[in-house]
């Protein structure tokens, strides 16, 4: 069996994964958090922030300066947020290595590309679009796409619904533990990239295969078919 034929869609996680975008990340919760009168925090802080969604983010980096928002405080604040890094120029973002290129020659090749991210699915399709990567996906789930986020399963569910495929014809790409334990709960193999923002020793996110490099894809897909 051929790896389009075993694996028709292939269903990617993007901050971490596609994109490093912790420096726009960075740079919008460090506006929000000078305005309210809070320190700055480094980026190396901020890359142990990325993953969970806009909500844990903010509090997250509110806790880190010491101030912990009420349940109240935090809705706004995430969408005082958003707003912020929603217009922010996508210059500092970057496209890993390998990316364009071997999405490209898998769509190509006839796989269905999907998104699966934590992010909002108004600000990741805009993404997508100001990167140039929009034509490449078929189908995209944000954090709010559904009722529950990664590390649940619905949104991964969500987009190989539109994909047309069931769990024996999908795999996930991602970064993190919620990537892997989403793929888990939807009965697919996981493939993770070892550069994003795993948050914790690879060895433990529980990926099927670990790839160094974006350009590894396809040579993992083969060893998990
Ligand atoms: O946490 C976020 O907002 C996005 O993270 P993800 O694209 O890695 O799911
Ligand atoms: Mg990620």
């Amino acid at each position: 069996m051929s790896i389009l034929e075993r694996f028709p869609a292939l269903i990617f996680d993007f901050d971490g994964t596609l994109i490093d975008s912790a420096p726009d990340i960075a740079l919008g919760l460090n506006r929000l958090l000078v305005a309210e009168g809070r320190r700055e925090l480094p980026l190396s802080d901020v890359h142990q922030m990325i993953g969970d969604g806009a909500g844990r983010l903010v509090e997250q980096a509110f806790a880190a300066t010491g101030a912990a928002l009420t349940p109240a405080e935090l809705g706004p604040m995430t969408e005082r947020y958003l707003a912020i890094y929603g217009a922010l120029p996508v210059d500092r973002s970057c496209i890993y290595p390998g990316v364009v290129e071997t999405l490209t020659a898998l769509k190509n090749a006839g796989h269905r590309l999907g998104l699966c991210t934590n992010k909002p699915a108004g600000i990741s399709v805009d993404l997508l679009r100001d990167l140039g990567l929009d034509a490449l996906f078929d189908a995209v789930a944000g954090g709010d796409s559904v009722a529950r986020k990664k590390p649940h399963p619905d949104p991964l569910l969500f987009v190989m619904e539109r994909l047309g495929v069931g769990a024996g014809g999908a795999v996930m790409v991602g970064d993190n533990a919620n990537d892997v334990a989403a793929a888990r709960g939807a009965g697919v193999p996981v493939v993770a990239v070892a550069y994003g923002y795993p948050r914790m020793a690879l060895a433990d996110l529980g990926a099927d295969i670990i790839i160094d490099r974006f350009a590894d894809l396809p040579g993992a897909l083969a060893r998990l078919g």
